[in-house]
């Protein structure tokens, strides 16, 4: 029998981190010299300090002529002072020969070596050459338009300091040094597995119940934005002698990333294997952390090997939490600053007591402030971390947090990048078109998904600029209007065709109307549907139609028209309720219901704005339209 590993001691964030760091020098791990070419992003290792005078003469700024200044006072364009011309013209590049004694004055070029006697340089366009004459009609300055040597970067000083990344900037100046080469820190080697039977790599074909490994790809170029090379070793199956030799492989690498089999479940090997290494081995195994409870942290021999959860967001999260500053520290780069930003809530959230959660956040503007709202689609969601703004992090003895809370949010990124135009609603693939268009037009787009009254709901506070709803008032049977405040304006969308979504071929619904399936199904103890979540514009015509009923299945609650779909061409459920477009596009059967209306609302103060009125006139264009159509939306003509 396999012993069961508990998370016998779960410890809080930083105790995790202090264990972790405690066994790793936080130091860069060496120098190595780079070509220049080959030096963009790498970390200087070392001051540089300039070899040569830049400019390394005293250089003419502009085409015109070298004199002495004093030649030139009391000229003007009505009284110009005559001076005679050198023969030789002073290209960039052309050491002078002669020299300029006072009435005398040489050509120059843009960037020519000022000539001995030389203390000034008129421009060509303030005089006239007459034979060997030459008629200056402006006074200028000693030192006008001439930079002396070494007034851009003085031979000695110290240009750069070591820690800097180098952009192209960087690399210009050391190119203007005369530098080819550049001493860089050494790029910490992180070795990269994802493990698990079900896991595969993109580009190769999905067996149903398998997932692509989205973790390898990001933690990869996470590492590589931080100056670190990932090298990728692949996916490890659940077995535990290949999983020994993956961390062998790795341990050849500056620092071991697994994730995957990490909690304790059937299959969960890699802690096992790590459990193997010692001096001093794991630190850490269970973190008091939402998402990334199951994280196991490890060291060996100074090396860190970290054991990431599988979950792509627990992955990312406690990545950035634990390894992304000792990758840093290893590649020679200044610790991150981490940028804070004022928000308010705008809904309720609950929190698990016990764990510090770390709850990312989609941002957007309101006339108080920043509205923050939770992307939370769960720790398995690839995408909330991609869409997200930031994080709000939630203390572990706190359980709820209240509407118009204030909450410090964390950037993730860089600063913010406001939007032009924000969607807060019910998730259409019409609109997704819609946005791309506007997108494609230079309109920056803010989306997020939160439903039908979600996105009422915001239009109401005015923290969008538009909301997509399809809410069904269950009174009248009329969608949207009902439910319309004077503070709020309704852009007519267009129709989807609500309706049973069934495997086709299946006697109990093919042929029949709505009402003759439904009783079919119902004289079928066997049969099980899928439902929608309570709220949704879909549950309210699922529930009319089944007049109180609750057949099998009824409880499972799925969140979107492709989950039903799926579950039913899966077979986990015989029938459920579906827009027509996404039954065609999973090859299921389909009987109409009724046509629902999915219209924009948008908060009447800010239907003036440019955006609104661009994706107004967008929603009225012919290719709109005809777009729209092909999805399977019916357009108001
Ligand atoms: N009984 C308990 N079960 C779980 C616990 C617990 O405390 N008790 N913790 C949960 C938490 S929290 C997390 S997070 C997950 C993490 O589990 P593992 O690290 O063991 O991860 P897996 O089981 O291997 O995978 C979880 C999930 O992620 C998918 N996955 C794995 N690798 C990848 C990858 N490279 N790319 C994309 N997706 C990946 C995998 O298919 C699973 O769906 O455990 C909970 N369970
Ligand atoms: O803590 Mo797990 O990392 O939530 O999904």
């Amino acid at each position: 029998m396999k012993t069961q590993s508990q998370f016998l001691q779960v410890l809080t964030r930083d105790e995790a981190e202090r264990r972790f760091q405690e066994h790793l020098r936080l130091a860069p791990l060496g120098a190595e010299s780079v070509p220049l070419h080959a030096a963009l992003g790498r970390v200087l290792a070392a001051d540089v300090a300039a070899p040569i005078d830049v400019p390394g003469f005293d250089r003419s700024n502009v085409d015109g002529f070298a004199l002495q200044a004093a030649d030139t006072w009391g000229a003007m364009e009505e009284e110009a002072r005559t001076l005679s011309l050198n023969t030789e013209t002073l290209a960039p590049g052309i050491v002078p020969a002669e020299q300029v004694r006072r009435g005398v004055a040489t050509t120059i070029a843009t960037g020519g070596m000022l000539p001995r006697g030389a203390d000034a340089v008129v421009m060509v366009e303030h005089t006239d050459v007459a034979g060997e004459q030459l008629e200056v009609r402006r006074a200028i300055t000693v030192g006008e338009n001439v930079s002396y040597a070494g007034t851009d970067i003085a031979r000695g000083e110290t240009v750069l300091r070591a820690g800097v990344p180098l952009s192209s900037r960087e690399i210009g100046v050391l190119a203007a040094l005369g530098l080819a080469e550049v001493s860089v820190h050494r790029r910490p080697r992180v070795a990269i597995f994802s493990t698990g039977n079900e896991i595969v790599a993109p580009g190769k074909p999905l067996p149903t119940g398998a997932v692509y490994d989205s973790n390898a790809a990001i933690i990869s170029a996470a590492v590589e934005e931080l100056g670190g090379q990932a090298v990728r070793l692949g996916v490890i199956p659940d077995d535990e002698v290949a999983l020994s030799e993956a961390l062998a492989t790795g341990l050849q690498y500056d620092a071991v990333v697994f994730s995957g089999g990490t909690s304790k479940g059937e299959g969960d090997l890699s802690y096992r294997v790590v459990n193997a290494l010692n001096d001093p081995g794991i630190v850490a195994h269970g973190v008091a952390l939402k998402p990334g409870k199951p994280i196991c942290l490890a060291v060996t021999d100074g090396k860190p090997v970290v054991i990431l959860p599988g979950f792509p967001t627990s992955a990312v999260f406690t990545f950035h939490e634990f390894l992304a500053p000792v990758i840093r520290a290893f590649a020679g780069m200044p610790p991150q600053r981490r940028e804070h930003v004022a928000a308010t809530l705008p809904m309720r959230i609950n929190s698990e007591r016990g764990r510090t959660e770390y709850l990312l956040v989609g941002l957007v503007p309101t006339e108080d402030g920043l509205s923050a709202y939770p992307m939370g689609k769960g720790s398995g969601s690839v995408t909330t971390f991609s869409g997200a703004d930031g994080f709000i992090t939630i203390d572990q003895h706190t359980e709820i947090l209240d509407a118009g809370d204030p909450v410090q949010v964390q950037l993730l990124g860089k600063g913010l990048d406001p939007a032009d135009l924000i969607f807060i609603g019910s998730h259409c693939v019409g609109l997704d078109w819609l946005a791309g268009e506007l997108i494609r037009a230079g309109i920056r787009i803010k989306s997020m998904s939160v439903g039908s009254s979600g996105g009422l709901m915001a239009a109401k506070r005015g923290e969008c600029d538009i909301a997509g709803i399809h809410l069904m008032d269950p009174a009248t049977g009329v969608y949207n209007t009902p439910l319309l405040t004077p503070a709020l304006t309704l852009i007519p969308g267009y129709g989807r065709m609500q309706g049973i979504v069934h495997r086709i071929g299946d006697p109990r619904f093919e042929g029949r109307d709505a009402a003759a399936a439904i009783a079919a199904a119902a004289a079928d103890a066997d049969c099980t549907m899928v439902n929608r979540n309570a709220g949704s514009g879909t549950r309210i015509l699922i529930d009319r139609l089944l007049g109180g009923a609750q057949p099998p299945g009824y409880g499972v609650q799925t969140k979107s028209h492709n989950a039903v779909a799926v579950a039913v061409a899966q077979k986990r459920a015989d029938w459920g309720m579906a827009i027509d477009t996404v039954a065609q596009q999973y090859g299921l059967g389909f009987i109409p219901v009724q046509e629902e209306r999915y219209d924009f609302v948008v908060p009447t103060a800010r239907l003036t704005r440019e955006p609104v009125q661009a994706f107004m006139r967008l929603l009225q264009s012919a290719p709109a339209k005809a777009a729209l159509g092909k999805l399977g939306f019916r357009i108001d003509a």
